[in-house]
């Protein structure tokens, strides 16, 4: 559905002539049709300008870009307006127009593209069922919760069946539930009708929540690629291992540990990581039912991702020495990460 092939868009300083900005740096990439595929990086890293080449809202200073067949840095005028029906956007503040109320806000795109007045009404009460607007439809904007304005800006962006749907920090500007809710929408979307979503964002939460595959960038360049529960098994560049510690590490993981190192002075501390199908096997009551040892759990978290589940559980294992050890041998033999925090 989208390939981007060696892309680079250079932007030149007005202010300080000569010099220039690398926004995005011989980025190749390649999207598949229905699928949710997150974009994740730091302000500046350039993820804005990358997704802006995706509606040709920029043109790349090198390389193509691909969406649904038409190459968005080359095509103008009537060409490029037929294919932004096709790639449509949403935003972190909404963009919407204040003065129209939700049912007017959205039939606007269906105004634009002159589809008769029957018609739009039928198509603004389907969209405004789809995203669970039912009884707001003469609201106004300013009537509205953050939530409530994001659905206006889905189903808006949904009106002319497009085949893409861009999210630009679709998110950020909501509370954790709200962002959930959101999230869920945009995944229920993205099943019912098969749209291809590409969203960009700073918070590893979102991409773990609806993201099926995940760009990592940094300075302009796409710096690891992959499936978001190979991500969270072994990121590989830096940057990665940062986003991922954002959403397995809580802040006070490490308080935590240094507290149950003096809480538990005999037995052992011990870290265990779930990815996948090993985070759905009784590996600990297998292991409690073969040895002669004690398990006391002392902290634990297990999420979903679109491609699986992965988690940490950190546990006490106390008995005698020999059989200690014999359990946390066999725990190392399961298909899960293990590691002794207290000797
Ligand atoms: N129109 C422009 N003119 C000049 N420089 C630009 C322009 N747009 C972006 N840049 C620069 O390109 C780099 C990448 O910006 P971009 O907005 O794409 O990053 P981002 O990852 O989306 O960050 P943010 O989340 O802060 O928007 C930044 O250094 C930015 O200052």
């Amino acid at each position: 559905m989208i390939t981007l092939n060696d892309v680079s868009k250079t932007f030149t300083k007005t202010f300080k002539k000569g010099t220039s900005i690398k926004a995005v740096d011989h980025v190749s990439l390649s999207i598949e049709q229905g699928e949710i595929f997150g974009i994740i990086g730091y302000s500046g890293a350039g993820k804005s300008t990358l997704i802006r080449m995706l509606n040709g809202l920029e043109k790349p200073t090198k390389g193509t870009v691909k969406v649904a067949g038409r190459d968005m840095g080359a095509i103008k005028g009537r060409e490029l307006r037929e294919a932004r029906k096709e790639v449509s956007m949403i935003f972190q503040h909404f963009n919407l127009l204040w003065s129209r109320t939700v049912s007017e806000n959205i039939e606007f795109p269906l105004e634009i593209a002159k589809v008769p007045k029957k018609k739009r009404k039928a198509r603004v009460q389907e969209l405004i069922k789809l995203v669970g607007l039912e009884g707001r439809e003469d609201a106004y904007p300013s009537q509205l919760s953050g939530g409530q304005k994001q659905r206006v800006g889905i189903a808006r962006a949904l009106a002319n069946n497009p085949k893409v749907l861009l999210c630009d920090e679709a998110t950020s500007a909501l509370d954790p539930q709200t962002t959930d809710d959101i999230l869920d929408l945009l995944v229920d979307i993205n099943k019912r009708l098969g749209l291809t979503i590409v969203l960009i964002t700073h918070e590893m939460h979102v991409i773990r929540k609806i993201c099926h595959r995940v760009a990592v960038m940094e300075l302009g360049k796409v710096v690891e690629t992959g499936q978001v529960l190979d991500v969270f098994k072994k990121p590989a560049a830096p940057i990665t291992k940062r986003f991922v510690q954002q959403v397995t590490e809580p802040e006070e993981t490490k308080e935590t540990i240094e507290h149950l190192l003096e809480a538990y002075p005999t037995g052992q501390v011990v870290q265990l990581s779930f990815i996948g199908e090993s985070a759905e096997t009784p590996v600990l009551s297998d292991v409690i039912r073969s040895y002669k040892i004690n398990v006391n759990i002392l902290q634990g978290k297990i999420s979903q991702t679109q491609n699986g589940s992965y988690g940490t559980l950190f546990i006490h294992v106390d008995g005698e020495q020999a059989e200690v050890s014999r359990a946390i041998d066999y725990l190392h033999k399961q298909d899960i990460g293990v590691e002794v925090i207290s000797e």
